[in-house]
């Protein structure tokens, strides 16, 4: 693999490696009775059979260790130890310095190198990091691994190291466990096109300020790298025209242990799974009340997915959408699936809330607000909710906009809920986090659990609540619908009137 790859010139030197490099201690040696196997068979006929997205393995991100897996040689799920990457070339971007291209066409949730380096404990990040900062470096390349152990790819890393940081980034970081180990992958959260620039949110928790100006270009970019960070987002900064790019006083360790604030729970878990999962029963068995909508994006851009899969007078709605399952899985392994996803999500809220309270060296103590900022302007709070706000106003009939507004309200206090709820598990997950324990404590978990559910109810029946009024719109074929307001259905067989 190694000599496949040309490194351009002019490109400042690092050294390549595929594997990451252990400082201070040994990997990890696997003892038979710890190595995960499968139940995978392999079918001749069928190459999926052969650890694919049904192997046990892979549902748990963990590969399958050679000589150990039923499927041997033909098991596909061995991605990060044959290093089997997609083609990747590095280009020198407009101020951002070097970046990554995809070289081919890859597709949506495909495995696309391995984010390699030296792999550091907590004590020698924190120290490495106040060096490079003493240098003057500029680029920073210390990512988190857990709680315990970083991966700096400064002076050792794979290509994955050129990967720049967007706001609306085609690729996510994923943690995998291979023999023993966890290792951080950057797979794609869409299909990319040859030539397209690579791209993940590096989210790290930021207490230093303003360090890097973020000049990924996206229209919800968030200004600063890290500007997503909790520490950060209560300055408000906004970034005035003269000012540096960087501020090297800081330099940021980041977190590749999430893309988004809070562990998100994958799309495709319905509310009915966590009827079955003990000690959850209560709050999340409850029905939604208005259609339940399963399958759709349920970010604060879920309104603009519903304009778009809503197909009034078509055959496709989300409220249809409700009866399958997205995955087109038995009810069984979607079952099966939910309780290793909710797994990942208690870990994931382990790893994540411990990596935020990461403190850096010199950069980790909030700085006074003079010495943090350049220049400052209030900026509006309101951002995510401002994309539902005018969606009650677009509907003609009193009962729908009123109908509309207790569920956007209903949803915004959840989404409030949310928030106050992380910041008191924080303590909690901090105290475990020195106590060196692996997991949360239970009732925390829970809390965690229960906050996001009921968040993911109120977006849901919002959405519900609009495209139920959509419809109704539609049937009465935009009858009764304000002149220009009215929400107009494309592809109707009926238009609405004017
Ligand atoms: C992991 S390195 C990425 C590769 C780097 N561009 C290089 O030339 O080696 C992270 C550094 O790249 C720069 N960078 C990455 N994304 C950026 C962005 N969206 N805006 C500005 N600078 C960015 C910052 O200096 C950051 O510390």
């Amino acid at each position: 693999m190694e000599h496949l790859v040309k490194l351009p010139e002019g490109l400042p030197s690092f050294s390549h490696i595929y594997h990451n490099d252990f400082v201070g201690r040994k990997p990890k040696k696997m003892k038979d009775d710890d190595v995960a196997i499968c139940f995978c068979k392999y079918d001749p006929n069928n190459p999926e059979s052969a650890c694919g997205e049904g192997c046990l393995n892979v549902m748990t991100s963990t590969e399958c260790t050679p000589g150990h897996c039923p499927c041997q040689d033909h098991c596909k799920n061995q991605r990060f130890q044959n290093c089997e990457y997609a083609k990747t070339k590095l280009f020198q971007t407009e101020g951002r310095g070097w970046g990554l291209l995809a070289d081919e066409d890859i597709k949506a949730g495909q495995f696309i190198i391995e984010y390699c380096g030296e792999v550091i404990s907590l004590e020698e990040a924190k120290h490495r990091s106040q060096s490079y900062e003493a240098q003057g470096l500029k680029d920073a390349y210390i990512i988190s691994l857990n709680s315990n152990y970083f991966i700096d790819a400064t002076k050792k890393g794979s290509l994955a190291r050129f990967i720049n940081h967007s706001c609306l980034p085609n690729c996510e970081t994923r943690k995998w466990t291979v023999l023993g180990e966890t290792r951080v992958g950057i797979f794609a959260k869409v299909d990319i096109s040859s030539g397209t620039e690579l791209s993940y949110n590096y989210n790290f928790e930021w207490y230093g300020g303003a360090t890097v100006r973020c000049l990924c270009g996206a229209a919800n970019c968030c200004l600063f790298l890290g500007a997503k960070s909790p520490g950060f987002q209560a300055y408000n900064h906004v970034w005035e025209e003269g000012d540096d790019r960087y501020r090297v006083e800081e330099v940021p360790l980041y977190d590749s242990a999430e893309d988004e604030p809070f562990p998100r729970i994958p799309e495709t878990i319905s509310p009915f799974k966590f009827e079955s999962l003990d000690g959850l029963e209560a709050d999340y068995s409850q029905k939604l009340e208005v259609g339940d909508v399963f399958g759709q994006e349920l970010d604060s851009s879920n309104t603009v997915k519903l304009h778009n899969s809503v197909q009034v007078g078509g055959t496709t709605t989300n409220t249809e959408k409700a009866e399958v399952l997205e995955s087109g899985k038995s009810k069984e392994e979607d079952m099966q699936q939910a309780f290793y996803q909710t797994s990942a999500v208690l870990s994931g809220l382990r790893s994540n809330t411990a990596s935020q309270n990461f403190n850096v060296g010199s950069g980790s103590s909030p700085k006074k607000r003079s010495q943090r900022l350049p220049k400052q302007k209030k900026r509006s709070t309101g951002g995510k909710q401002s994309n539902t706000k005018n969606i009650a106003a677009l509907f003609p009939s009193k009962e729908a906009q009123e109908e509309v507004r207790k569920y956007e309200e209903m949803k915004n206090q959840a989404a409030a809920n949310l928030k106050s709820v992380y910041d008191e598990i924080r303590p909690a997950i901090e105290k475990h986090e020195r106590d060196g324990q692996d997991n949360v404590p239970p009732s925390v978990g829970t809390k965690w659990v229960g906050a996001h559910c009921a968040k993911y109810k109120a977006d849901l029946n919002f959405s519900a609540s609009v495209i139920k009024n959509f419809l109704d719109i539609a049937q009465k074929g935009g009858s009764g619908s304000k002149a220009g307001t009215g929400p107009k259905a494309s592809g109707s067989g009926d238009p609405p009137k004017e």
